[in-house]
């Protein structure tokens, strides 16, 4: 089937490189010309497990190619996938605009039926707006001529978005008449071998899919922190109390884990759309507010637990940083925990020693040449000169790293463990204190 993608993110291109692989015939559209002249010289520029062997074996097929041409896009897809940035506004609510230029630039050139499909995170009633927006542009040049809107949001998380999108949970299919339906299952058949993955509705309730997703999985990380939070109060561990509650099928293990707060470019901005939807509609959406505070709080708790050890001004002081990514297997930096924490550390005087295994070039785009960081290429390397380690992201590289090492290199011999994967019972023999979230300290030699 022919199919177009607009935007070449990481929704666009790993949509496009999937249907391609599934053998469609697939053209993805970007108005960044470095971007698509990269992605024609084969250069990912996303770092994305899995996907650019997968881009580059679909390029030599002949079944994927690349173009900053609407013309060439509107012309050659039935299907017309939208998946451009919707980044927040200053008000938190979505910002539509490329998504309503996309609609309007297929709007303008199209010349024959075309599905056309929001892929991104758009609020309810989108949909409606990108119908209005596409048949103005028709009756302006005075054609008739038929197209449907599907709402199919995505789900796919970064460093496992090749992964996710070719053995998705579910596909939402979020359209209004049988026909569309009917073309998309074909489409989406390929993913939907094994059992049904697909789910049909009207419009508005895929589009509330999406954001209702997120925000759950949003809710669940800021109550596990606010437990965590507790846990230190009373005196309880909650790494015992994840494993304790998990155990339990109807709360289950997944997404529990507290930690230095969520981040990338969905949770965030995705809770602050729907608060913002709600507050449109006039309601207040009291657990979604709480939600980001708490989070907001959550993205504090490492420096404050610098602050609780070596005081409120940390001139002088060195820290050595593992991890920079929002999470691991990415090199996304957007609203990473690790900002918030070296900005709170630069802001008292602090100097940061940080490695990250994808992030480094991330995190030199947005903090360039600066005095008080030093990015480097080896994990141990950012250990030299600095009085403690701050785990933010937990790489698998960094978890059995040679403690002795670490305990014999730092001024203080201690690991603040913002993702909870050390055992103090472990670091404890070799010397190293262990400063968690939601957890007892202990001091080196404790077990
Ligand atoms: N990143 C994720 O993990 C993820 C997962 C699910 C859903 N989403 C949603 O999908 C959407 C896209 O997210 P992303 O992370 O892929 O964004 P991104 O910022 O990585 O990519 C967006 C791309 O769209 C391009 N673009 C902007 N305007 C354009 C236009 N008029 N014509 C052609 N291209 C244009 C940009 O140049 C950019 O390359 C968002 O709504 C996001 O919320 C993202
Ligand atoms: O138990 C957990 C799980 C995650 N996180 C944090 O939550 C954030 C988001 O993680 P994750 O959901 O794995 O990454 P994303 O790529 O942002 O994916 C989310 O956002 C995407 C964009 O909407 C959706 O498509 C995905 O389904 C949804 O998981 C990261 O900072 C994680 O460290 C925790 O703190 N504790």
């Amino acid at each position: 089937m022919k199919v177009s993608v607009v935007g070449t993110g990481y929704v666009g291109l790993v949509t496009g490189a999937c249907l391609a692989e599934a053998g469609n015939d697939v053209v993805c559209m970007d108005v960044d010309a470095d971007k698509i002249a990269a992605l024609e010289r084969g250069e990912v520029p996303i770092y994305e497990p899995g996907l650019e062997p997968l881009v580059a074996e679909n390029v030599a097929a002949g079944r994927l190619r690349f173009t900053t041409d609407m013309d060439t896009c509107v012309d050659h897809g039935l299907f017309q996938f939208i998946a451009v940035g919707t980044p927040p506004d200053e008000d938190g609510s979505a910002d539509l605009r490329y998504v309503l230029d996309v609609a309007r630039g297929i709007g303008a050139r199209m010349d024959d039926y075309r599905v056309i499909i929001d892929k991104s995170t758009v609020p309810v009633g989108t949909a409606d707006k990108v119908r209005s927006a596409v048949g103005e542009e028709l009756a302006a040049r005075g054609q008739d001529l038929e197209y449907d809107v599907v709402s199919n949001p995505e789900f796919l998380k970064e460093g496992a978005a090749v992964e996710d999108f070719m053995k998705p949970d579910r596909v939402i299919l979020g359209c209004d008449n049988v026909r569309t339906g009917a073309l998309l299952r074909e489409l989406y058949a390929p993913f939907n071998r094994n059992h049904e993955r697909v789910i049909t509705m009207d419009v508005r309730s895929a589009e509330m899919t999406k954001y209702a997703a997120n925000a759950m999985l949003a809710t669940k990380i800021s109550f596990m922190n606010e437990v965590a939070n507790l846990c230190e109060r009373v005196g309880a561990d909650v790494e015992m109390v994840r494993q304790g509650i998990g155990s339990d099928p109807r709360i289950g293990f997944s997404f529990i884990y507290p930690g230095a707060g969520f981040g990338g470019s969905c949770f965030p901005k995705d809770v602050a759309a729907l608060e913002r939807t709600a507050r449109d509609h006039g309601y207040t959406a009291r657990m979604l507010q709480a939600v980001e505070a708490v989070n907001a709080e959550q993205k504090t708790v490492l420096e404050r637990k610098i602050v609780a050890r070596y005081g409120e001004d940390l001139t002088g002081k060195t820290f050595a940083l593992w991890g920079l990514a929002f999470k691991p297997n990415t090199d996304d930096m957007r609203e990473a925990p690790a900002r918030r924490l070296m900005e709170g550390l630069w802001a008292r005087g602090a100097t940061v020693r940080a490695h990250d295994p994808e992030a480094m070039d991330e995190c030199r785009r947005i903090y360039g040449e600066r005095a008080d960081l030093t990015l480097v290429d080896d994990r141990y390397t950012a250990l030299e000169g600095a009085d403690a380690l701050v785990l933010v992201t937990e790489w698998k590289p960094f978890r059995s790293p040679d403690f002795d090492h670490i305990a014999a290199t730092l001024r203080d011999p201690v690991i603040f463990d913002g993702r909870n994967i050390y055992d103090p019972a472990v670091l404890a023999p070799h010397g190293l204190a262990h400063v968690a979230i939601g957890r007892p300290q202990t001091t080196a030699g404790e077990g």
